[in-house]
């Protein structure tokens, strides 16, 4: 897809906006606990959030309950640990869950994996794991062996690299079916979907808004299926604060229109 500087004007009112979170709304920070969404954009959602009829989800790598703490006071549809739950706008879960066997052992499996690289962390969500080395990118490709040799002996789980990590997920998940589930349900049906994310995992969910017609953003360089590109945080919060200021123009053109035709 061609790729241009300028993301086109959105019509809020026919559009579905998806958002990924990391690098994208929040700043890349060392730790994950240390990332934060500052206040004006966490309140811009909101407002973006009324003014798409509801039809504004969060679709991230991380747990429901740290978006939620993360978007706070937003709490909008969401899909979590990048589209294993999923939750939806009648606040209805949708879970892929590993077997239990599997989830009981798997996190003290990784860590004693990943004990002899130090600097290295798991984080475990539940159905995935994320194995972390943005403190010790000496061991890169340490931590890309472990994961591999998990997948291998574990049919159930997949590879989702991404920035300084690698996740086991559960096979078969992805951004794109959590998008394209939204998309069959009221209020995101019948809409344009937007979605805009950073990393490799978004790719899938590009991909999905672009064989559903939509507008598919990527944040920072590397190669993308997304449409259109901007090139850092600052920028995302940026054009998402202009969304509302186009929104505010256009309703006090329509006022004046309306006084002028009085
Ligand atoms: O899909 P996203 O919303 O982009 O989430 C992807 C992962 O983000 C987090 O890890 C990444 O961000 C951390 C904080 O900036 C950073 O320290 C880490 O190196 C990045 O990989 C989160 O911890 C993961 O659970 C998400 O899957």
């Amino acid at each position: 897809m061609t790729q241009s500087d300028s993301v086109p004007p959105i019509d809020l009112s026919r559009f579905a906006c998806f958002f990924d979170v990391d690098g994208c709304l929040a700043a890349i920070e060392t730790r994950p606990d240390w990332v934060s969404i500052p206040e004006n954009v966490r309140l811009a959602l909101c407002q973006l959030y009324l003014l798409t009829g509801g039809a504004l989800a969060l679709v991230s790598g991380r747990t429901l309950n740290e978006l939620d703490a993360l978007s706070a006071p937003l709490h909008s549809p969401a899909a979590g640990v990048h589209g294993a739950v999923r939750r939806d706008a009648q606040g209805h879960i949708h879970q892929i869950d590993l077997p239990p066997s599997l989830a009981a052992t798997l996190g003290q499996e990784l860590r004693e994996a990943i004990a002899p690289f130090t600097g290295c962390h798991v984080e475990a969500k539940g159905m995935a794991f994320a194995l972390h080395y943005r403190e010790a990118a000496h061991h890169k490709a340490d931590i890309e062996a472990v994961a591999a040799a998990f997948s291998a002996r574990y049919p159930e789980l997949t590879r989702q690299p991404g920035k300084c990590v690698v996740e086991l997920k559960p096979a078969g998940v992805n951004k794109g079916a959590a998008i394209e589930a939204f998309m069959t349900e009221a209020p995101f049906s019948g809409r344009t979907p937007l979605f805009i994310g950073d990393d490799v995992t978004d790719e899938a969910g590009f991909n999905a808004v672009n064989d559903l017609g939509g507008v598919s953003i990527k944040v920072g360089p590397g190669e993308t299926a997304a449409g259109y590109r901007l090139d850092d945080v600052g920028q995302v919060h940026a054009w998402l604060l202009s969304l509302l200021e186009q929104k505010e123009n256009h309703t006090m053109n329509t006022n004046n229109s309306v006084r002028e035709g009085l």
